[in-house]
């Protein structure tokens, strides 16, 4: 599943070069850091309705917005998704749960 993540990185660091005109993400990063933070933002407050509405489609829909524009922003400062995926790691090996998942199977 990562392995989308991966591809999706790549695909926004080809974009840093990019005509605005043939993509969104290059039109994104040439309007700033405050535009991609206003789209995280929206996209958050769109899941928040999306979930209190009680719509499952919508809320997945919606986080994908919000995943996808938190890619952005990574990029655009320069970090990889993987950075993420490897402090979600750290905490799940801290918390224990991986150790009780790996004695139960
Ligand atoms: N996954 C996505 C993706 N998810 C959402 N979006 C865009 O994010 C925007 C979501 O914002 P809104 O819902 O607010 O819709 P909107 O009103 O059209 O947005 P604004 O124009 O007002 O910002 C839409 O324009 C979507 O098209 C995405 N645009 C691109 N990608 C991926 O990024 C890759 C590169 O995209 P380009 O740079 O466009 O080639 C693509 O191949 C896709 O894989």
């Amino acid at each position: 599943m990562s392995d989308v993540l991966n591809q999706l990185a790549e695909v926004l660091e080809a974009r840093k070069g990019a005509d605005p005109a043939s993509s969104y993400v290059a039109k994104l990063y040439g309007k700033g850091l405050d535009a991609i933070l206003k789209k995280v933002g929206e996209e958050a407050t769109e899941t928040v309705m999306a979930a209190k509405d009680g719509d499952p489609d919508k809320l997945v829909y919606e986080i994908a917005d919000l995943w996808f524009h938190s890619l952005v922003l990574l990029a655009q400062q320069g970090l990889h998704p993987n950075a993420v995926l490897a402090e979600l790691d750290r905490r799940f090996g801290q918390s224990g749960i991986a150790e009780k998942a790996s004695r139960s199977g």
